[in-house]
């Protein structure tokens, strides 16, 4: 049987921006892959096979507690979604369901419901993490090509499988330094790829959001992560945490506009055919681009020509000139051999 057609692919009157790699990802597979408004079917665990251990972490969307399955006594995290509209729940669990078992994606265990408020919550593989602010500063060159290695194979996986994270950033890239682990987590808001469709910017977290997001430009693809993705080792390694630390999100495409440029912004805006919106009128100024040299000094180690080099090429504005996942993987400073 064959489903209705979906409003999740209908492609922009005008498309101006499709993306590099992986456009058809979506496509290419039957609807029940990602229509999650008409084709997703929960199968509900038992929720007494999981105990609630200790609370770990509290989200916009969620509170996450430290937990165990009682029936093997092993260690889990429970997400308990706060109450949402049903399809982001669906989108979450489709995204969750499809990328399970894919490298470095956090692997999702079971979905239990509880009996009386029906509140579902995700059972998820317990990953010992630590926290950024203490484990980054620990990082050599070395460490960094590991780590983002890791987290460049998840998400040109969740890429080539068609989807969007669209919030990465360090809280959401668990580490567990001993067993030298990374896992990709929190789907909540990734997001099917479907080339022409317009997107709502409204995602990611500021510090992290892409130029795209910032000035509505709804034809967004995977290389929005790219950006975050640059966004972190620019914080790591500049020694500057976060990188672009925005006050509001007008004022967070300012602060890029102080390091990347307001010509270069502007230039940005006109090959895709969109205006600065109003909401810049009174903040942008005219910045001169600066070199990455500006960041460069005795307490950045880390800023090695390649690293520097891949930032340069993380961090453009047009998210069609940013690497890809296997183009950021294949570049130099991932070939070159650090002590
Ligand atoms: N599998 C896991 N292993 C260890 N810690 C986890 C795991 N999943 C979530 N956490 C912790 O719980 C926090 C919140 O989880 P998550 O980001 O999935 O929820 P959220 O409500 O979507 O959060 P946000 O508001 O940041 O989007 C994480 O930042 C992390 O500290």
């Amino acid at each position: 049987m064959s489903l209705p057609p979906s409003l999740l692919n209908q492609k922009s009157k005008r498309v101006y921006s499709v993306a590099k790699v992986y456009a058809d990802a979506c496509e290419q597979r039957p609807q029940e892959y990602w229509d999650y408004e008409q084709g997703v079917k929960i199968e509900w665990g038992k929720i007494q096979n999981y105990e609630i251990v200790s609370k770990i972490g509290r989200g916009k969307y969620s509170e996450v507690f430290s937990g165990k399955c009682v029936t093997n006594d092993k260690p889990c995290v429970i997400k308990v979604l706060k109450p949402v509209k049903m399809k982001k729940i669906y989108r979450e669990l489709k995204i969750l369901t499809n990328l399970t078992g894919g490298p470095n994606v956090v692997a999702l265990y079971d979905i239990v419901q509880d009996r009386e408020s029906k509140i579902p919550a995700l059972i998820f593989e317990e990953v010992k993490n630590v926290d950024f602010r203490t484990l980054y500063p620990t990082f050599k060159l070395s460490d960094i090509q590991f780590y983002f290695t890791q987290l460049l194979v998840a998400l040109d996986y969740c890429h080539s499988m068609g989807v969007m994270h669209r919030d990465v950033k360090p809280q959401n890239v668990m580490i567990d330094p001993i067993e030298r682990k990374l896992r990709l987590i929190d789907w909540g808001l990734a997001e099917f790829y479907h080339p022409g469709v317009d997107y709502n910017v409204r995602v990611a977290s500021r510090y992290h959001k892409g130029p795209e997001l910032l000035v509505n430009l709804n034809q967004y693809d995977y290389s929005l992560d790219l950006w975050s993705v640059g966004c972190m080792l620019a914080a790591i390694v500049f020694k500057k945490e976060p990188f672009f630390k925005g006050s509001t999100n007008p004022d967070q495409l300012v602060k890029i506009a102080a390091v990347l440029g307001t010509k270069e912004l502007l230039a940005y805006l006109h090959k895709y055919g969109l205006p600065l919106p109003a909401e810049y009128d009174d903040i942008m100024r005219d910045f001169a681009r600066k070199p990455w040299s500006h960041f460069i000094s005795a307490v950045t180690p880390l800023a090695v020509p390649e690293m520097v080099d891949l930032i340069d090429n993380l961090l453009r504005y047009d998210h069609q000139e940013r690497l890809t996942a296997k183009e950021t993987m294949a570049h130099a400073f991932f070939t070159t051999k650090f002590d």
